[in-house]
């Protein structure tokens, strides 16, 4: 067996395992092992032969025992920790060089360094390609998004003083790519994946360079031939376990040779199956940042944003929002699974399962102290720590036709979602009713998204009467649930009484650190207003009046508020 072979077509020791074949190299063998059975779980899906195949090679890996296995020890490692800037911290040419600034202020440091596209570029290469699907090929010269992005990297470049050759080759590609999409007449996932691949591509380019011309080596990857290897979910790939091993190879086999600093591409991975570029959702940059912590245990991760940290509400719905200094990991996940635009939703996943410590400062302040993200706090004063705002949610009252048992018709209701591929967020049920709540933002497509809608409703009503609400919020209060839920509670619907705000739903997460209202969309902001100011401006939110345990059995009736818990961590009462 050849001691190198090629993982998801990128050249390494390790293994290669598509639809048709699954190979094997000497090295990194054991490495790979132990993490391919839930890496086949996840990939192969109800893909009987796949699985099959893959099931008998991976007990043929671990079989042979392999004496050839890597030795990666992370102790031997100098680099330190992750440093990932967002497309706010790289904007321009000037942001760039205070970038660079900032990482060399740390001499102490070895970071690996994680970038986003420069800021807009993403939308504007997705409106690029919206544009070019029915602009003609002979047009594509005319869309305006393509030339400002080809001029924001030649300036940069220029002003950077790093000469235009090292991203020329990504401008000609990103032509040629919109006239293909110009001549195809369509825009598939699995393109719009590789055509935004280009900002994270050229900005990385970019700054390598830079650093370079300073006299800072540096060393630039692209996630997708580094070893990220993911799902084939294009627009929302997951990682898979493969990529731990990988990339710690890669990098740390680098460094070993060489101390350059590695500038990775946030955002972008490789499918394990077509090898083709995947990106890991909207803000997926944090989550490669983590992803690399995870996988060199690194001693922290560092996310610079535009912001002091993680703050105690959208800063863009109340001016007042205020940073918090320290979040454990679960109550960072709820905030940025709730919406929290500030974070990935996964993004704390490797995280927590690494135990390595998130801090999310401001590249703009780098002297203020951001917000550290770690798996325990003091949580003997805290109450309420920040309040999150998901517009837009489709809610669903279902209510069973016949009087089929709780068991029988929940697990109806819900293998329906399962066959048509929609994530339910809350649900709530009583003996012959469910309510959840649905995020259009997660459905397959934007254009179908009513479509999907109705089609849904159709299915449920074979079963169930359907009651469908549109425009409807889910105002999150993340905080100390476990030690004074009745505080919150109490507190909190005297304001939203006070001020007139009704409540249509809630929703209790098992891990004890969120509520979830629903209310109308139209009424969402004035919400989050009235309980920032009422929990962080009077000097409460960190004092507890009293300690209390909120019921977790709905209400009597649906009239009334359910109480309620979210899929993730269901809570059986
Ligand atoms: N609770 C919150 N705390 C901090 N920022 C938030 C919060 N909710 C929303 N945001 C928004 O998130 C932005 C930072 O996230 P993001 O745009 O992904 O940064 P970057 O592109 O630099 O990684 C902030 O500018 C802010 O407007
Ligand atoms: N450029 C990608 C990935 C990303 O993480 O960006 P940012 O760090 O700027 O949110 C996006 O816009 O989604």
């Amino acid at each position: 067996m050849a001691a190198s072979m090629h993982l998801c077509g990128v050249r390494t020791s390790g293994l290669a395992f598509n639809s048709k074949s699954i190979e094997f190299g000497s090295k990194g063998l054991n490495l790979l092992a132990p993490v391919l059975t839930k890496d086949i779980n996840h990939s192969c899906g109800r893909n009987r032969a796949l699985r099959v195949t893959c099931e008998a090679r991976s007990a043929e890996l671990l079989e042979r025992k392999d004496t050839d296995t890597l030795k990666l020890n992370r102790t031997e490692t100098k680099l330190t920790c992750v440093m990932k800037f967002g497309g706010s911290s790289v904007a321009s040419a000037e942001r760039m060089k205070e970038v660079a600034n900032l990482i060399l202020s740390f001499p102490d440091e070895k970071p690996v360094v994680v970038l986003s596209a420069m800021a807009k570029t993403t939308n504007k290469l997705l409106m690029a390609g919206e544009k070019a699907v029915c602009c003609g090929v002979t047009n594509i010269n005319t869309i305006e998004e393509l030339s400002y992005i080809k001029e924001l990297h030649i300036r940069t470049a220029h002003e950077l003083g790093v000469g235009i050759a090292v991203i020329s080759k990504h401008l000609e590609g990103l032509e040629q790519l919109l006239n293909g999409i110009a001549m195809m007449k369509e825009l598939t996932l699995r393109t719009r994946d590789y055509l935004v691949s280009f900002g994270e591509c050229m900005s990385t380019r970019l700054f390598a360079a830079y650093l370079n011309k300073i006299g800072h080596k540096a060393r630039q990857y692209d996630a997708f031939e580094m070893g990220i290897i993911t799902t084939d979910d294009f627009t929302n790939a997951d990682i898979l376990e493969a990529t731990y091993p990988a990339v710690s190879k890669r990098l740390l086999g680098d460094w070993t040779k060489e101390r350059a600093v590695p500038v990775v591409t946030g955002f972008l991975g490789k499918g394990w199956r077509f090898c083709a570029v995947t990106t890991l959702g909207r803000g997926g940059s944090d989550l490669t940042a983590t992803t690399i912590g995870k996988a060199l245990g690194l001693r922290e991760v560092q996310v610079w944003k535009d912001v002091d940290g993680v703050l105690t509400c959208d800063p863009n719905i109340y001016g007042r929002a205020q940073p918090v200094p320290h979040l454990t990991f679960d109550e960072a996940a709820q905030l940025a699974y709730f919406g929290a635009q500030v974070l990935h939703p996964l993004s704390m996943r490797p995280a927590t399962e690494g135990n390595i410590p998130v801090r999310v400062k401001n590249s703009y302040n780098p002297t203020a102290p951001g917000t550290l993200i770690t798996r325990s706090r003091d949580m003997s004063k805290a109450v309420l720590t920040s309040i999150v705002l998901k517009r837009n949610v489709t809610m669903l009252d279902i209510t069973s036709n016949r009087m089929l048992g709780q068991y029988g018709f929940l697990a109806k209701v819900l293998s329906t979602f399962e066959k048509m591929g929609i994530s339910v967020d809350v649900v709530a049920t009583s003996e012959v009713s469910v309510s959840l709540t649905l995020d259009p933002s997660k459905f397959c497509s934007k254009e179908l998204i009513q479509q999907e809608i109705n089609h849904v409703v159709q299915e449920l009503e074979k079963i169930a009467t359907v009651n469908l609400l549109q425009n409807r919020s889910i105002v999150s209060l993340i905080g100390n649930f476990q030690r004074s839920s009745s505080f919150i509670l109490e507190k909190g619907f005297r304001v939203l009484r006070t001020n007139g705000i009704n409540v249509q739903m809630i929703s209790q997460g098992a891990s004890k650190v969120n509520i979830s209202l629903i209310v109308n969309d139209d009424e969402a902001e004035h919400c989050v207003k009235a309980l920032h100011s009422a929990f962080f401006e009077t000097g409460t939110s960190k004092a507890v009046p009293q300690i209390g345990r909120i019921a977790t059995t709905p209400l009597p009736s649906r009239e009334n508020l359910l109480v309620q818990t979210d899929l993730r961590d269901l809570q059986v009462v």
